[in-house]
């Protein structure tokens, strides 16, 4: 019996898995999870430093003329005072004298005759003054395990002077269909034979997602041949294979895998498309048999596969998020369904793809997100708030757009 959306939803979020980590230096952890909490060695600034190139004072001494009695560089460590009337000209980033209570920026005093300045604006007190610990405490988190490693995580890592971080190995994915009509986008094809598009649209996208994917091939339509890639298969994390799930002569996938002692966890979905998807596992390699209608496969791949994808990378983000945005256009559909629905979000529409067969390759290229409609939504209305989940999320537009925000 299919199970419905939100069980499958509850079964793959729930997914306990043991993930392996390797030691790898912090250039080469980028797009990768971490695997161990990793905590700030040091306070940063590790001293309270200038954050202008100017002098240093005790504020009390701003009005009067004050002798400059040493000059402090960035990296210098220097310990000289301050006296009573006296500057020590300094760098932004120099640590500055201990008993300095603001700085006053070069540009904001006038030199005098005999090495002495005069402040000619009005002054706060402790001001360009950065404070030791004011960016970083010391042993503060700094990525907890299940966090991606972004570019932003690498600035962390750097500014302490941290080398070298566990992170979960990459997922080992293997793609492949079957389908005697099909033939790889290489070979040559006759009239009534199919390219294979999902194929290599799941070896992009599981790499995209941050897999280490493997291509070996494709199967023929029977038993045996499905069997000989599936064991070929079987040091994978994950298996996803397209087509062949249905009740067709020739949809060998389910005997196949069944022969190898698949143990099946999802037996179809309740939703369109995509129904006849099957998940489970053999042994510890979890295999996603999906239809093999490419729209169809996509989007359950979308809504299904990447929470498996994101929890064998090891991330702790694995539920699905949503913004809200505005329908362009009034939408009526059959009830009875809970129904994936393809559009493209401009920031402030979300408009439907026309485009919505199951068995169509074109239409995911014009879009960026998709709805999921719940079984009993029969019209909506344009203007009306939905709830757009992101497919391709690096979010730019060919359209120049003002961003700025007003009061
Ligand atoms: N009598 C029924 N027929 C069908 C049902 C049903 O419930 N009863 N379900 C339909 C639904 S829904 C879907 S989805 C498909 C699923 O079929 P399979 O997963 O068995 O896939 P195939 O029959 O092999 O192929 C379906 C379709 O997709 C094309 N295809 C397959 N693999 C690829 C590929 N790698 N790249 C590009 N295109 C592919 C294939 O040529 C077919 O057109 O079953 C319905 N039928
Ligand atoms: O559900 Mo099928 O997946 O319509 O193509």
């Amino acid at each position: 019996m299919a199970t419905t959306m939100q069980n499958t939803l509850d079964i793959l979020y729930g997914l306990n898995l043991k993930i392996n980590y390797e030691i790898l230096p912090i250039e080469n952890s980028l797009d990768r999870v971490c695997a161990e909490d990793i905590y700030a060695k040091s306070f940063l600034p590790k001293f309270n430093n200038s954050a202008m190139d100017g002098y240093a004072l005790i504020y009390e001494d701003k009005d009067n003329e004050l002798k400059v009695i040493d000059t402090i560089l960035a990296g210098d460590n220097n310990n000289k005072l301050l006296e009573k009337n006296s500057c020590i000209k300094i760098m932004t980033g120099a640590k500055i004298p201990e008993n300095a209570t603001a700085i006053i920026p070069k540009e904001e005093t006038i030199e005098l005759n005999d090495n002495k300045i005069k402040i000619l604006k009005n002054i706060k007190k402790f001001q360009h003054i950065r404070y030791i610990g004011e960016d970083i405490q010391k042993n503060e988190i700094l990525i907890k395990k299940g966090e991606n490693v972004n570019f932003s995580k690498i600035t962390l890592l750097s500014s302490q002077g941290i080398s070298h971080i566990k992170v979960f190995k990459k997922p080992k994915v293997i793609v492949f269909a079957s389908g005697e009509e099909l033939k790889l986008h290489y070979e040559k094809i006759e009239d009534y034979q199919i390219y294979n598009s999902n194929t290599p649209t799941f070896v992009a996208r599981t790499k995209e997602l941050g897999c280490q994917v493997n291509f070996i091939g494709q199967a023929q339509d029977n038993v045996e041949s499905i069997k000989e890639l599936i064991q070929n298969s079987l040091d994978a994390d994950l298996i996803i294979t397209s087509g062949g799930v249905s009740v067709g002569d020739a949809d060998f996938t389910k005997e196949s895998f069944l022969q190898l002692n698949f143990e099946t966890i999802i037996n179809g979905i309740d939703i369109k498309p995509g129904k006849p998807t099957i998940f489970g596992k053999i042994n510890d390699t979890f295999i996603l048999n999906l239809p093999g209608n490419p729209l169809a496969a996509s989007l359950i791949f979308e809504l299904f596969g990447k929470i498996i994808v994101q929890k064998l990378l090891g991330a702790t983000n694995f539920y699905h998020n949503f913004i809200y945005g505005k329908l362009k256009e009034n939408f009526t559909t059959k009830k009875g369904k809970t129904t994936i629905i393809p559009g493209f979000f401009d920031g402030e529409y979300f408009e439907i793809s026309e485009k919505r067969s199951a068995g169509m390759v074109s239409t995911l290229s014009s879009c960026n997100s998709m709805l999921v409609l719940n079984s009993d939504v029969e019209n909506l209305k344009k203007d009306n708030l939905v709830k757009i989940l992101p497919i391709d999320w690096k979010f730019f537009t060919d359209i120049k757009k003002d961003f700025l925000t007003n009061e």
